[in-house]
């Protein structure tokens, strides 16, 4: 008895020093934040296992400014200087932080997930230029998009006046966009077929925070459940897994595809991984179909709203695609604006982004940080907190993004895409995809939200990014000259 008493004497002692420490001792410690996220991470985890995260920092960031002690190894940041040093110093910025293993696949790493900045270099040469823009906008290669936004439009011009659920149809439009990108002419054709249909179904409508922050904070555990429940299921359990694998095994690919990049990275150095172009398609299609997916659900649903803050917008939208008709799509300014302002407002992936301060530390914005410190900015955040360069932030204003004014102070600031050396590789690519959706709908069709439309359209966050919590928007097509 008194051998437990002593323990949880040491014990107790054991935590007031810790506390101790980490509220004024620490060199995180005269950060502003509240007490409790000093103490200890588990006031964020409970808000990241509440799907919770992002709004839980943007709140603190409004309470405490632009820098915030978010746990007790972790600051999050919401100014230029900060986004610029984290995420492009050296070209590529910090390396990522653990959180990015959840990531892999086929236990096997991908761009996205590889921690170490000369690693993930190495990797991102194979095939970054299957998304410049040049390549994605080559004729063979950009008609496989229109292809897709033709599929579109006839699914709404064949329902016209009757409510169609535009989150399923665009999730369909980005998975066959960017399986096209990677395999074609292997790609699914989900927005037609019900066997591909099922695929979409299987990535856009699972329900995995909590088990992906799980297998975070618990790997060791998370890794034994999943063998077993591996060995209970056999050998993958999931269509998408054995689309990726059978495709990137056997499908003959056009020499313009991804695949075909990374086959000739495979055959030039036979000691890659023999899952890395595997993992590789598999990253790659998956950050490819909620992103697009969501953002232009997101986007479609504010401009089909009641409201004549949307009517105005739609309308502006109309007459500059009909007014130009034919113009190239980077003459389109006015859609390049309705497409900026939503991923400003809701852009896909609008929560903090963690990285590592290197080994030695470093001085972030003007605060010195020893290396391990976790460092984020999150785009929800960015985008909103300084009212000097967001007027209004809360209000859909296209037309800030057209005045010359403050020009170079938000696209500083605008970070839907990430920045630097890791930020977007699709970038191009979904904003090709977007473009030519956007400029075939509305030159067309006048979009409103279905009169039963029920379902909440509230941001959603997963681990990184965000999804209409109802996963269903219905919208009703109407074709302009009949309006
Ligand atoms: C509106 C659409 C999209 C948005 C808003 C978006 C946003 C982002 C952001 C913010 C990052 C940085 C994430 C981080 O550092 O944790 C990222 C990375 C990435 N995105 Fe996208 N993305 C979009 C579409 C796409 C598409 C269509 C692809 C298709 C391949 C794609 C592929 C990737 C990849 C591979 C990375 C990792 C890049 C690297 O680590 O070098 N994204 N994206």
């Amino acid at each position: 008895m008194e051998t437990v008493l002593a323990a949880l004497k040491a014990l107790s002692l054991l935590i007031a020093l810790i506390v101790v420490y980490r509220l004024w001792f620490a060199p995180l410690a005269r950060l502003p934040g509240p007490s409790i996220c000093a103490i200890s991470r588990l006031p964020l985890m409970f808000y990241e296992f509440s799907g919770a995260r992002r709004s839980f920092i943007h709140d603190l960031h409004t309470k405490y400014g632009p820098i915030v002690r978010v746990a007790p190894d972790e600051v999050s940041f919401a100014t230029r200087e900060a986004a610029k040093e984290i995420y492009t110093s050296g070209g590529s910025g910090y390396d990522k932080s653990s959180f990015y293993l959840l990531f892999r696949n086929f236990d096997t790493g991908n761009i996205f997930s590889t921690l170490e900045k000369k690693e993930h270099a190495g990797i991102k040469k194979e095939f970054a230029d299957r998304y410049s823009k040049l390549h994605v906008t080559r004729p063979d290669v950009a008609f496989v998009i229109q292809e897709n936004v033709d599929a579109f439009v006839a699914r709404a011009t064949e329902r016209l006046g009757e409510s169609i659920d535009i989150y399923d149809l665009l999730h369909c439009f980005a998975l066959d966009g960017i399986t096209g990108h990677l395999f074609y002419p292997s790609g699914l054709h989900s927005q037609t077929s019900p066997a591909d249909h099922k695929l979409m179904e299987e990535l856009c409508y699972k329900h995995g925070l909590r088990r992906a922050y799980f297998g975070h904070y618990f790997p060791a555990i998370w890794r034994t459940y999943n063998r077993l429940i591996g060995a209970a299921k056999g050998p993958s359990g999931s269509l998408v897994h054995d689309y990726v694998l059978k495709t990137t095994r056997t499908a003959s690919v056009g020499s313009h595809t991804v695949l075909d990049k990374l086959r000739a990275a495979d055959a030039r150095d036979p000691t890659r991984p023999p899952l890395l172009s595997a993992s590789e398609c598999m990253d790659n299609l998956v950050a490819g179909i909620d992103t697009t997916g969501d953002g232009l659900c997101f986007l479609m649903h504010h401009l089909s709203l009641p409201l004549p803050s949307s009517q105005r917008v739609q309308a502006k939208l109309h007459a500059e695609l009909r007014e130009h008709a034919g113009a190239p799509l980077d003459d389109l300014v006015y859609l390049e604006a309705v497409i900026k302002e939503g991923l400003r407002m809701f852009g896909p992936i609008p929560m903090s982004l963690p990285r590592l301060v290197p080994a030695g530390g470093r001085v972030v914005d003007g605060v010195s940080l020893p290396g391990g410190t976790i460092v984020s900015c999150q785009a929800y955040t960015l985008h909103r907190l300084d009212e000097g360069v967001w007027e209004d932030p809360e209000e859909f204003i296209p037309e800030r993004w057209l005045a010359a004014e403050g020009a170079a102070e938000r696209n500083q600031l605008f970070f839907a895409f990430a920045a630097g050396g890791r930020g977007c590789i699709g970038k191009h690519l979904a904003m090709l995809e977007m473009k030519l959706l956007l400029r075939d709908v509305y030159s067309t069709y006048r979009t409103r939200v279905a009169p039963e439309m029920t379902a909440s359209m509230e941001q959603d966050d997963q681990t990184i990014s965000t999804r209409p919590k109802g996963q269903k928007c219905l919208i009703i097509f109407e074709k302009l000259d009949d309006v």
